[in-house]
């Protein structure tokens, strides 16, 4: 458990402390609780119920903000994404369905094709009345607390609490807001809301709907252990880039969500940014030792890619 305004308003010792705490956290699990996040209950409020009433709508006006063929942000139906896939696993698709959102802008001077094509690609917001400023505000909301985050990283890790500031300057998070529904048949055989993966970027900040059940990480044990939702808090968990940067100090963990024994009748709704370094960032491990340099973006669009494709 993080308490970050506890981390704000400590002294350099006092951070020092609780960066070890998150260090430890971060080489065991890599998934944590944040309290004290100062993000607005109105701002996550209003984002529940639009992801509410956009996922109740009918499939017809649903698809009708389908992304264009390979695009990463609008409607993915069900059927669309198998995350097991990511990692090379063959599974079905997952028993989801999700709306997909990116930056706000695109930075000056940006001229990468592939850039411009995927991750600053347009989000097409849905025609609801006030979906597309709650969306707005709450990925404000994310963008700002994810580098707050990597402050508290960067203590954690023996770095001057800047560290990160170069490399998550115009970040390329997406955010999704996932609806696994209520199932109307069984799963088919290794077929999961969502397959087992590890997240692609720096962190994930995750909220999942009070009262839900079904999200699952992988224990350094081997064994699955179900993460319930904390009260007023966000979950935090470590992407892949982090454990690239950290040489494998920290883990990006396994994780997944489970149908629930009453799937017929309970549905999960959660809502995911999905932290991620510059287009250009060059992510090497810190330690210094040799590793050939993943690029943000590229890196991100084959993971996209592999899960969709
Ligand atoms: O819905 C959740 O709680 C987790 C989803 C997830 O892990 C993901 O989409 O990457
Ligand atoms: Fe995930």
């Amino acid at each position: 458990m993080l308490d970050l305004a506890e981390f704000l308003a400590a002294d350099a010792a006092g951070k020092a402390r609780i960066g070890a705490e998150v260090d430890r956290i971060c080489r065991e699990t890599g998934f944590l609780a944040v309290t004290g996040h100062g993000v607005p209950d109105t701002v996550i409020d209003a984002l529940w119920a639009q992801a509410r009433g956009f996922f109740d709508q009918a499939p017809d006006a649903k698809h009708s903000v389908a992304p264009p063929p390979g695009g990463p942000y609008g409607y993915l139906g069900p059927g669309t994404e198998a995350l097991a896939k990511s990692r090379g696993e063959d599974t079905p698709p997952d028993l989801k369905e999700s709306f997909n959102g990116g930056p706000a802008g695109i930075p000056e001077g940006e001229t990468d094709p592939d850039a411009l094509a995927f991750c600053y690609a347009p989000t097409p917001f849905p025609d609801l009345p006030g979906f597309k400023e709650a969306w707005r505000g709450y990925y404000a909301e994310m963008e700002a607390l994810a580098a707050r985050i990597m402050e508290v990283f960067a203590v954690a890790l023996d770095l001057p609490q800047g560290y990160f500031a170069p490399f998550i300057s115009t970040p390329i998070s997406g955010m999704r807001a996932l609806n696994y529904p209520a199932q109307d048949k069984a799963p088919e055989d290794k077929q999961l809301r969502a397959g087992a993966h590890t997240d692609y970027g720096s962190l994930t900040i995750l909220l999942p709907e009070p009262g839900s059940r079904g999200l699952e990480i992988l224990t350094p044990e081997g064994d699955w252990k179900g993460i319930p939702p904390v009260d007023g808090a966000f979950v935090i968990n470590i992407g892949d880039l982090m454990a690239l940067w950290t040489a494998g100090r920290w883990t990006s963990t396994l994780h997944r969500v489970v149908t629930p024994p009453d799937w017929a009748t309970r549905r999960r709704m959660s809502i995911a940014y999905f932290h991620q370094p510059n287009w250009h960032a060059e992510v090497a491990p810190l330690s210094g030792e040799a590793a050939e340099p993943v690029i943000s973006g590229p890196y991100l669009m084959n993971k996209f890619a592999a899960a969709n494709g």
